[in-house]
């Protein structure tokens, strides 16, 4: 048979689907972005129609770029943006809301309610997460308290609930596969990541009936066959998991203490943290990172959920700019005297600082201010953002995740030389970009093959990681000091509660 590997990522802004050889190539990429709703402050959502007409297309497209016949495609790997809820009936097949996207807020005063009550605790022991909007708990309680007649469907058996994975599932394979993979799961604030099941207590809690709960599989699993009509003929779907744990797989972080950080719209870094979970005492996640074979592998995830978007809001906002990459040598030209702090706080701050209620602020303005400095000062706070993180994974980590780690770069906005070269001299440790960017899609596609049995094992997948360039740290440690101290500063009189 031969080792083609469809892979679709379904992220934020964009449906991706990549076919890769079984040398690990990508050989075509198709890519669509869908709208982004924002109907109030802090709202986001998508609609649900859009997430799966995207993702149809880029798979078809994909397939018809490449020249490949079907029967070359050995299985379809699955990974997504996480957290995003979707909530739909199961005979009709229809969303009963838009999806609300894992950085919509609505759901901080149901949050702090909790938080109030003394629930967090115990959600975290529970989870490895904290109460905060950004996971899909509330944001499912709050469909069913929300959308009219929702609740009694629900009670009734008629609704059924999915994060964007398990959404897609059920649509490729004909409304036949309710069923979502461990690491999505573990995003929602239902799953007990300990004893891996949902967990009746969490759910008596958001009032989830739990009959609108997806089976939870491994993450190299058989989730079904797509039904002939999406493709032209069945293809089994074989690999699941969130982007930012395919990321891990994809980045090889197979190893205790491996870390990978992944910049896109925001920035999350994993460390993989082996086969007992670490309770953060530094406000990170504990997370799943993959399940194989009924083994789970744990992690310790920080989020940031502004990195690339900050760039964006250049372009889009300011209109300083008119591609992402004119950053570079805006940046590179910004005067040394003219530092500003930016501390993007767009919809919150995320790990660790866990601040909702913040809202972005820039901080050192003069008359002398420009567009160079505000691009210089959006691609610093994506350093200094993952400095914070680092600092907690090395708190938590028995290993010492800033020294006796290297830390494996990935996503749209690692191609900024300048932007990578400022992580390695913040974080004072090299930062490794490899040769294959598309790793969310390639940890996909890895997990189908390896249920496929047609790619090789873990071991060899990860000796064929391949650098592309290391960056070293060469700023002076003296500079960098002062550097993070204006950065904590800026933190400090960011935050909400200051
Ligand atoms: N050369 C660049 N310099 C800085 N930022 C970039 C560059 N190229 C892309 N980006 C940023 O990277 C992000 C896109 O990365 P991607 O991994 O595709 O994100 P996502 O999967 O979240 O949609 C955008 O926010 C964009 O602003
Ligand atoms: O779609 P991305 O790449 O922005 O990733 C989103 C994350 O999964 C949110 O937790």
């Amino acid at each position: 048979m031969s080792g083609t590997i469809l892979a679709i990522d379904q992220g934020t802004t964009s449906s991706r689907a990549i076919l890769f050889d079984e040398s690990f190539r990508p050989t075509a990429v198709a890519q669509q972005e869908f709208t982004q709703h924002f109907p109030r402050s802090g709202w986001v959502e998508h609609e649900a129609e859009d997430l799966w007409t995207s993702t149809v297309a880029v798979c078809r497209e994909a397939i018809e770029k490449s020249g490949q016949p079907l029967s070359n495609i050995a299985a379809v790997g699955i990974t997504n943006q996480r957290e995003t809820t979707v909530v739909w009936n199961r005979h009709t097949g229809k969303a009963v809301h838009r999806a609300i996207v894992w950085q919509d807020r609505r759901t901080a005063d149901l949050c702090a309610r909790l938080r109030a009550e003394g629930h967090e605790a115990m959600v975290t022991a529970r989870t490895g997460l904290l109460l905060d909007p950004y996971f899909s708990g509330t944001k499912l309680a709050w469909i069913l308290d929300n959308v009219e007649g929702a609740r009694a469907s629900a009670d009734a058996g008629d609704l059924l609930f999915g994060t964007v994975d398990t959404w897609l599932i059920w649509r490729l394979t004909g409304g036949r596969v309710h069923a979502t993979d461990a690491t999505n799961a573990a995003r929602t604030l239902l799953y007990n990541i300990i004893e891996n099941r949902w967990d009746d207590d969490l759910c008596r809690l958001l009032g989830i009936p739990m009959s609108m709960l997806p089976d939870v599989r491994d993450s190299s699993a058989d989730f079904g066959m797509t039904e002939v009509e999406v493709f032209g003929t069945p293809l089994p779907i074989l690999g699941v998991a969130g982007d930012q744990q395919a990321a891990t797989v994809g980045q090889a972080c197979f190893e205790p203490g491996m870390v990978k950080s992944t910049y896109g719209t925001g920035c999350f870094a994993l460390i993989n943290t082996g086969k007992t979970p670490v309770a953060s005492q530094n406000r990170l996640l504990s997370t799943i990172a993959y399940r194989l074979d009924g083994q789970t592998t744990y992690a310790l995830e920080g989020s940031i959920f502004v990195a690339g978007s900050a760039v964006q809001w250049l372009r889009d906002g300011l209109k300083i700019i008119s591609n992402a990459a004119e950053t570079q040598a805006l940046a590179a030209s910004a005067a040394e005297e003219n530092r500003l702090y930016l501390v993007p706080a767009f919809v919150g701050l995320g790990a660790p600082h866990w601040d909702p209620d913040a809202r972005g602020a820039i901080f050192g303005l003069t008359r002398a201010s420009g567009p160079a400095d505000f691009a210089r000062a959006a691609l610093e706070s994506v350093g200094y953002q993952t400095l914070d993180l680092i600092d907690a994974m090395h708190a938590d980590w028995s290993g010492d995740a800033r020294t006796a780690t290297i830390l494996r770069v990935d996503g749209g906005m690692t191609a900024s030389d300048w932007t990578m070269q400022f992580l390695a001299d913040i974080l004072g440790a090299p930062v490794d970009r490899p040769q294959v960017l598309e790793t969310t899609a390639l940890g996909a596609a890895w997990l189908a093959a390896r249920k496929a049995g047609v790619w090789p094992d873990m071991a060899e997948f990860a000796s064929r990681w391949r650098l592309d360039r290391r960056f070293e740290p060469q700023m002076a440690a003296s500079t960098r000091a002062q550097l993070v101290e204006g950065w904590r500063e800026a933190v400090r009189r960011t935050k909400s509660a200051a």
